[in-house]
């Protein structure tokens, strides 16, 4: 007997409010909990909210990083259910770890140029504003809107001196029919 074990390198906890669909992503559809069951983070959310006018939030991707060990792959979040342009509000405690941003091939700075450099020459690797990198530290708000999740990836790498534990917290506005 063959047995799959899909595992995640990090822990991940999914929040939503009642009624939306369910989640999928990488292949995993998380329970949804209820903000009734941790009111702390209804608080933190309320706070978002106060800091973020004119955006709403229904949902949250908690994750927690035990140490250094602990990452996230480069990817986007663009799940149908968030739409075409998600705004996704991300919050950080505990240990600091960095973020980082690369823009996604064929939507480099270099490649979308429609002037006439010749094409050895533009086909270079990419430029440095092509990857952008962030120290999120304990506290932080981090904002993606816009096209963000369509032109670019991101990512938490492995950092052999993170010792500590990382909580994130993604919150999301899942759309409804
Ligand atoms: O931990 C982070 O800062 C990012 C988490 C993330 O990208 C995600 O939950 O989709
Ligand atoms: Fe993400």
């Amino acid at each position: 007997m063959h047995i799959l074990l899909c595992t995640q390198p990090r822990d991940t906890c999914y929040v939503a409010s009642a009624g939306l669909p369910d989640l999928i992503y990488s292949g995993y559809q998380p329970h949804a909990y209820s903000w009734d069951d941790f009111p702390p983070l209804k608080d933190i959310l309320d706070a978002v909210h106060k800091m973020l006018p004119g955006s709403t939030f229904n949902s949250l991707l908690l994750n927690r990083y035990k140490g250094g060990n602990d990452y996230v792959g480069w990817h986007s979040d663009d799940e149908k259910l968030y739409g075409s342009t998600p705004e996704i509000a991300s919050v950080s405690f505990g240990c600091e770890r960095d973020f980082i941003l690369k823009k996604k091939s064929g939507k480099s700075s270099q490649e979308r140029r429609s002037d006439d450099k010749p094409p050895l020459k533009r086909s270079r690797k990419s430029s440095q504003d092509d990857q952008h990198s962030f120290m999120l530290k304990h506290g932080s708000l981090l904002v993606m809107r816009g096209n963000t999740q369509r032109d670019w990836l991101h990512s938490v790498p492995k950092r052999a001196k993170a010792e500590t534990t990382r909580i994130n917290l993604t919150f999301r506005l899942v759309l409804q029919e």
